[in-house]
C-alpha cells in the first residue's frame, strides 16, 4: 500500500511487491520504462520495501543537493550491509562516524597530493608499467581489462599503503578478483533474494562468494594495518594508513576512530577507487577505437600542447578543451555507477510535491541525467561537443553528475579525474589504438552490476609516428 501522497508506481503484489516488473539481473531498462509511465519520481516495492526512484536533473537536484541532508542516509538492512558489517564510509548511515571519517579522508587525500604534484608522480610512475605491457603487445592484440584494473588498484594502493604490486603478482590477482566479485552480487538478483528470504541466508548459495571475497579483502587490509602499526614512525606518515593511525592516537579509544573502522574504510577506498576508474578507462578506449576521428583530434591537441614537454601534468588540462571534453564525454556515456549507491531519507520530507516518509530507500538513476533530453546537445551519441561551447571552450553542464552530488558525493573525485586525465593523455600521446580488423563490430552493450563495464574486448596498439 502506498501511503498518502507517496509517489505513484505500478500496483504491487503481496510479498513480491513489484519484483515481477523488474529484471533483477539488469533493471535499468525497466526503470526507464516505468519512468516513461509514471514520471520522474515514482515508487516501486522491492518485496515489502518501498523505494523511490529519482530520474532527471530537476528531481535528483532537489533531493540530493537542495534537501541534501534529508536524503543523505544509507539503508542499513540490505545484503551489502551484511557484507560490510557497518564499517567504513560507503555504506555507513549518516551520523558522527560517517561525518568524521569522510572529513578526515577529504583532508588527508588532499594533503597527500589529491590535486598536488606528488600524486601526479605516483600516477606517472604507474603509467610506466602500463607502457611496458602495451609495448610487449605490439604486433598482436591485448585485452586491456586486467591492465587497467591493475593500474587503478596500484594507484589507490600507493595512496593507502605506499605499496604497488607487479601485474603478475598473485596477491593482487586475488584482490582484484575479490573487488570485482562483490559488485556482481551487491545489487543483483541474489541480493534481492537474500534480503527477502531470511531462510536462505545461511545456505551455501552463490551469494556466499561475496562474503568470501570480503573476508579475503579484510585479511589483506588487516595485514597491512598490522604491518603499519609495527613499522610506522608516529608523526611522519607515509600514506593514508599512517595518517589514520596518527589520528587514532590523538583522538583516543573512545572516539569514532578504531582499527576495525580503519580496515573497513581502507577497504571502501580500495574497492570504490578500483572498479569505477578502470571501467571508465575501458569504456574510453573502446569508444576512442570506434571513433578514430575523435582519437586523432585528441592526439593533435595533445601533441600541440605538450610540444617540448617530457610528460603531461594535470594543469595541462586547462589548455586541452577537446581532450577534457572527450574524457567527460566518456564518463557521461560510461555512467559507471548508474544507480549510484542507494540513499535513505533521514526524516519525513518532500520531493516535487510528493511526501516521502523517513526511512524510505532512494535510488537516484544517474544515467537518466547523464542522457537526459534537453540537457545535452547529443544525449544519445558519443560526442565531445556535449562539453564544448560555440567558441570551442570546455564547459561542464549541470547535468554532468557521474560522481553524484550533495553531502554523499564521491570523495575520490579529485583522484579519479587526475588518473583519467594523466593516463589517457599519456597513452594517446604515445600510441594509436586500433579496433582489430577480425573483431567484428564494437559492442557497446554494458555488463550490469553495482558498477557497469563494457563487454570484454581486445585492442591493437601501434606506436605513433609523431613520437
Ligand atoms: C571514475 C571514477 C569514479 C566514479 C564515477 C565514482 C562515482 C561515485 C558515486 C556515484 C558515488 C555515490 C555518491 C552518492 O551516494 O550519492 C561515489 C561514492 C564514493 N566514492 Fe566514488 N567514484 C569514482 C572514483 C572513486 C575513487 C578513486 C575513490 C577513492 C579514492 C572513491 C571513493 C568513494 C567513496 C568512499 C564514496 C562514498 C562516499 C560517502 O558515502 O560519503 N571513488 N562515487
Amino acid at each position: 500500500q502506498r501511503v498518502n501522497n507517496f509517489p505513484p508506481g505500478p500496483p504491487a503484489l503481496p510479498i513480491l511487491g513489484n519484483l515481477l516488473h523488474l529484471s533483477l539481473s539488469n533493471p535499468l531498462k525497466d526503470f526507464e520504462r516505468l519512468k516513461n509511465q509514471y514520471g520522474d519520481v515514482y515508487s516501486i516495492f522491492i518485496g515489502h520495501r518501498p523505494a523511490v526512484i529519482l530520474n532527471g536533473l530537476k528531481a535528483i537536484k532537489e533531493a540530493i543537493i537542495t534537501k541534501g541532508s534529508d536524503y543523505a542516509g544509507r539503508p542499513q538492512d540490505l545484503f551489502v550491509n551484511a557484507i560490510f558489517q557497518g564499517k567504513g564510509v560507503l555504506f555507513a548511515d549518516y551520523g558522527t562516524t560517517w561525518k568524521e571519517h569522510r572529513r578526515f579522508a577529504l583532508i588527508t587525500l588532499r594533503n597527500f597530493g589529491m590535486g598536488k604534484k606528488s600524486m601526479e608522480d605516483r600516477i606517472h610512475g604507474e603509467i610506466q608499467y602500463i607502457h611496458k605491457i602495451l609495448e610487449n603487445s605490439i604486433g598482436t592484440t591485448i585485452n586491456p581489462q586486467v591492465l587497467f584494473y591493475n593500474a587503478a588498484s596500484n594507484i589507490i594502493s600507493q595512496v593507502l599503503f605506499n605499496t604497488r604490486y607487479d601485474y603478475d603478482n598473485d596477491i593482487i590477482r586475488v584482490i582484484i578478483r575479490c573487488i570485482t566479485e562483490i559488485p556482481k552480487y551487491a545489487y543483483g538478483a541474489w541480493a534481492t533474494l537474500y534480503d527477502h528470504l531470511p531462510m536462505i541466508q545461511n545456505l551455501p548459495l552463490p551469494f556466499r562468494e561475496a562474503f568470501k571475497s570480503h573476508k579475503t579483502l579484510q585479511t589483506f587490509i588487516s595485514n597491512n594495518v598490522t604491518e603499519h602499526m609495527r613499522n610506522r614512525i608516529p608523526g611522519e606518515p607515509k600514506d593514508f594508513l599512517d595518517c589514520y593511525l596518527d589520528e587514532l592516537e590523538q583522538r583516543g579509544a573512545d572516539s569514532s576512530f578504531s582499527h576495525e573502522q580503519l580496515v573497513g574504510f581502507a577497504l571502501d577506498l580500495f574497492g570504490a577507487g578500483t572498479d569505477t576508474t578502470s571501467n571508465t578507462l575501458l569504456t574510453g578506449f573502446l569508444y576512442l577505437m570506434s571513433y578514430p576521428d575523435i582519437q586523432e583530434r585528441c592526439q593533435e591537441e595533445i601533441d600541440r600542447v605538450l610540444d617540448g614537454k617530457s610528460s603531461a601534468s594535470f594543469e595541462d588540462r586547462h589548455n586541452m578543451p577537446y581532450v577534457q571534453a572527450m574524457i567527460h564525454e566518456v564518463q557521461r556515456i560510461a555512467s559507471v555507477l548508474p544507480l549510484s549507491f542507494f540513499h535513505n531519507t533521514r526524516k519525513d520530507t518532500e520531493l516535487m510535491g510528493y511526501s516521502i516518509p523517513k526511512g524510505t530507500m532512494i535510488i537516484e538513476n544517474l544515467t537518466s541525467v547523464l542522457n537526459e533530453e534537453g540537457e545535452w546537445k547529443f544525449p544519445h551519441d558519443f560526442n565531445p561537443e556535449n562539453f564544448l561551447n560555440e567558441q570551442g571552450e570546455f564547459v561542464k553542464p549541470e547535468a554532468f553528475m557521474p560522481f553524484s552530488a550533495g553531502p554523499r558525493m564521491c570523495l575520490g573525485e579529485g583522484l579519479a579525474r587526475m588518473e583519467l586525465f594523466l593516463i589517457m593523455v599519456t597513452l594517446l600521446r604515445k600510441y594509436k589504438f586500433i579496433w582489430p580488423e577480425d573483431a567484428g563490430k564494437p559492442d557497446f552493450t554494458q555488463v550490469y552490476g553495482l558498477t557497469v563495464s563494457p563487454q570484454p574486448y581486445r585492442m591493437r596498439v601501434q606506436v605513433r609516428m609523431t613520437q
